[in-house]
């Protein structure tokens, strides 16, 4: 279990992580999110101890992480997978570490295996591809068998294969009661692998939820309707006290009511529909939604001034 506790950081006169507080269960795996320059790396940093907080404070199963006994048995960390040493190969790179971390030497080549560079032990680090380097960082992450794995956007760089390996590795592991926290700004990815979800936004806690409950509390159901007669059945609808809005491609979304509630107006108006279903939102309607006055840095539309800060 991790427990953030009021983490608060500050650069020069910029704080830029602020009385934040959540907590990392043993057995699931929680996706943490937020815009640009959240703070995400800048916590995850924190709970490692490379960065120190203004004020606050992190316990990793009770203990801040100076005062573990088994620092590299308790948590494992991939935080910038551009540190390894370009000289060595991926297995010298790992009996290295596993040395220092105190990890049995039988555990390099089981790793290697295990994370698809067995082919590629004996080659020297400096010539792979970022997606190796991110294999490699989790296989280092894993040395210490942690029962806390803090992954720092882990998938960039890998293949879909490896995306998909990624997804089952850290859904292992909280199966094997470790405590799960993985930053990605890849949504779809993180709405399969999650069971719960830490939003930030400008340094401060946005939510913590499960993740089911904040992509429904967050974009609210909808129903999808598609009719030839849009205008006239908007007309009804609202008459009905339903929310109704055009959608993308001349369907209608309609809030505030049931699937069974919109195509039983139709009916009693004897109305032709080509459609009618519930869309239960996506995590990204739901991202876009509660992080939509935390975001620091935004392109101006297509035509606009791009790249601009607001
Ligand atoms: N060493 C540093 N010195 C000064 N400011 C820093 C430093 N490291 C991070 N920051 C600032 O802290 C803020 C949070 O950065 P951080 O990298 O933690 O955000 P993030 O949520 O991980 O962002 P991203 O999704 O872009 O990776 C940013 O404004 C960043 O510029």
């Amino acid at each position: 279990m991790i427990r953030v506790e009021e983490l608060t950081k500050r650069y020069g006169r910029r704080t830029v992580v602020d009385h934040l507080s959540f907590t990392v269960r043993p057995g699931v795996v929680t996706g943490f999110l937020g815009p640009n320059g959240a703070g995400k790396s800048t916590t995850m940093r924190m709970i490692v101890g490379l960065d120190r907080p203004a004020s606050g404070r992190v316990l990793i199963d009770g203990r801040r992480y100076d005062d573990l006994p088994d620092p590299s048995g308790t948590v494992g960390a991939l935080l910038d997978a551009g540190w390894v040493r370009p000289h060595l190969t991926a297995r010298s790179h790992l009996r290295w570490t596993a040395s220092l971390a105190g990890a049995e030497p039988g555990r390099v080549d089981e790793l290697l295996e295990a994370v698809g560079l067995a082919d590629a032990a004996g080659r020297r680090v400096g010539g792979f591809s970022l997606g190796m380097r991110q294999r490699l960082g989790i296989a280092t992450a894993l040395l210490g068998r942690p029962r806390a794995l803090l992954l720092d956007e882990p998938m960039n760089g890998l293949d879909p294969e490896g995306v998909r390996w990624m997804r089952h590795l850290l859904r292992r592991a909280a199966g094997e009661s470790c405590a799960v926290l993985v930053s990605s700004h890849l949504l779809a990815e993180m709405a399969l692998t999650a069971d719960d979800v830490v939003v930030i936004g400008a340094g401060r806690l946005i939510t913590q939820a499960p993740m089911r409950a904040f992509v429904e509390r967050a974009a609210g159901a909808a129903v999808i309707v598609r009719t030839p007669e849009a205008s006239r059945f908007a007309a009804l609808l609202g008459r009905a006290g339903l929310d109704v809005r055009d959608g993308p491609d001349g369907d209608l979304r309609v809030r505030g009511g049931t699937a069974a509630r919109v195509g039983g107006i139709a009916a009693a108006h004897g109305l032709v529909l080509h459609e009618l279903r519930t869309d239960h939102g996506s995590l990204e309607d739901s991202f876009m939604e509660m992080t939509r006055d935390a975001v620091e840095y935004q392109a101006s539309p297509p035509g606009g001034r791009a790249g601009g800060r607001r």
